[in-house]
């Protein structure tokens, strides 16, 4: 097996993660507006930009991924056995075709985000 070279690699697992959390009733109910195709698309791109930019630098994702989240937190309460349940199917995706050290970075910058993610949440929960 090979490693994650460009975006055309990244957009294969990114399919396979959301296939996967879509068909997954411990975490769908924050995915529902994705089985729209055109929702789905518009979302993929954005992701590929995110991890476009985190793998090889691109420099092609300028938003707030964080920001989102803690407005998602406030309608669909995110709790730690979520994050678990994402993780390992956006491991399971990488690995079902990928092996090398641009997947390492990928997992590990996904575990070290995740991890902020959830102090976050958690500091908002305490504060409101
Ligand atoms: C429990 C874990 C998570 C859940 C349930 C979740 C769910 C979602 C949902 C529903 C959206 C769409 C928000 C919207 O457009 O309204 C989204 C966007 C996104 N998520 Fe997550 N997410 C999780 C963790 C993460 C983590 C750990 C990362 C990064 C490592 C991440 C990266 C992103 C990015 C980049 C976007 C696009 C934000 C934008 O529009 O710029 N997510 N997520």
């Amino acid at each position: 097996m090979r490693d994650i070279q460009n975006r055309t690699d990244l957009k294969v697992i990114v399919e396979l993660f959301y296939e996967k959390l879509l068909s997954d009733k411990k975490i769908n109910h924050f995915f529902e507006k994705f089985r729209d195709p055109k929702t789905l698309a518009e979302h993929l791109d954005i992701l590929v930009d995110f991890w476009d930019n985190i793998v090889f630098y691109s420099g092609t994702y300028q938003r707030n991924a964080m920001a989102s989240h803690l407005m998602l937190h406030r309608g669909h309460p995110m709790k730690p056995e979520h994050f678990d349940t994402w993780l390992n199917h956006l491991s399971a995706a990488i690995d079902k075709n990928f092996q090398g050290d641009n997947c390492h970075i990928l997992k590990t910058r996904a575990l070290s985000i995740a991890t902020v993610m959830r102090i976050k949440i958690n500091e908002l929960d305490q504060n409101s």
